[in-house]
């Protein structure tokens, strides 16, 4: 898997770390890349969410070590903007050797949160959200689907994927009890904005949103929208521009 390393990679700060064991080098680098974590844009974040998947694919293939050109190739980004996103984590490259690929999943992690086990709850059954429910890819990154809420009644107490689906009428008294962190939002959007604004009366603090309406929250809880036509739109763009060129 290893490329020839670029000296760009080696800094005195990371003299030091190359003397410590994986473990604690980890360990300090996640502490860093944590006071690190305000200062990233929106792009380097997305990207070190490419990264910290890549990172655990070398691990699973036992790989212990990745250069900025690897890791670049992986997410289809240069090296130099591997170099800078990483060593906005702190300084963890070494000459000749590169990256530790745990140091960089301990580093990543802490500032996306995967150190930590969040409780979500997803909120509408339907075709879409059924299939979140149905996907194992949360529960390794830290993400811990407790409940699932409905309005439906053929839907509510079913059980899919081990998560139980509840009445919608009792989301806010169990959310109170439960206090969950993080929210998926997966119903139509006339109905959206008014469990938006349930789930922030009980104290959610971020809400993933597949609905196509604009929610107006409270600044101290953060949305994400995820909104698949849009992206389409933008892949049909990047295509047109592609034609254009050629
Ligand atoms: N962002 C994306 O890329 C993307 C892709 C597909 C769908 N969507 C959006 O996601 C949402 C869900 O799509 P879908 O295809 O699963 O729709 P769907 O109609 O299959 O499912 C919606 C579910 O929400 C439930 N529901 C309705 N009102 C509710 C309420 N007040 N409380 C609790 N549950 C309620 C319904 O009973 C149903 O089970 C829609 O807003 C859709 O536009 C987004």
């Amino acid at each position: 898997m290893m490329q020839p390393s670029n000296p760009s990679e080696e800094t005195p700060e990371t003299a030091a770390t190359s003397k410590t064991p994986a473990r604690s080098a980890a360990t300090s680098a996640a502490n860093s890349a944590a006071n690190s974590a305000a200062v990233l844009s929106g792009a380097s974040v997305g990207r070190l969410s490419l990264y910290y998947r890549e990172l655990h694919r070398l691990r699973d293939s036992e790989s212990t070590n990745v250069n900025s050109q690897e890791l670049g190739r992986l997410v289809d980004v240069s090296p130099a903007v591997v170099r800078r996103d990483l060593s906005a984590l702190g300084t963890i490259g070494r000459r000749g050797v590169g990256y530790e690929v745990e140091t960089l999943i301990e580093s990543i992690g802490q500032v996306l949160g995967s150190g930590k086990k969040w409780k979500v709850v997803l909120v509408g059954v339907g075709s879409l959200g059924d299939a979140l429910l149905r996907y194992r890819g949360f529960e390794r990154l830290g993400f811990r689907l407790v409940a699932a809420y409905d309005s439906d009644p053929r839907k509510i107490g079913a059980v899919v994927a081990d998560v139980p689906i509840y009445d919608a009428e009792t989301m806010e008294q169990s959310l109170r009890s439960e206090r969950p962190e993080l929210a998926i939002l997966a119903v139509p959007s006339e109905n959206a904005i008014e469990i938006a604004a349930t789930l922030v009366r009980c104290q959610i603090h971020g809400i993933l949103n597949f609905a196509p309406t604009t929610l107006k929250l409270p600044g101290n809880v953060a949305v994400v929208n995820v909104d698949l036509a849009s992206e389409l739109q933008r892949l049909v763009f990047a295509v047109q521009t592609q034609h254009q060129k050629t």
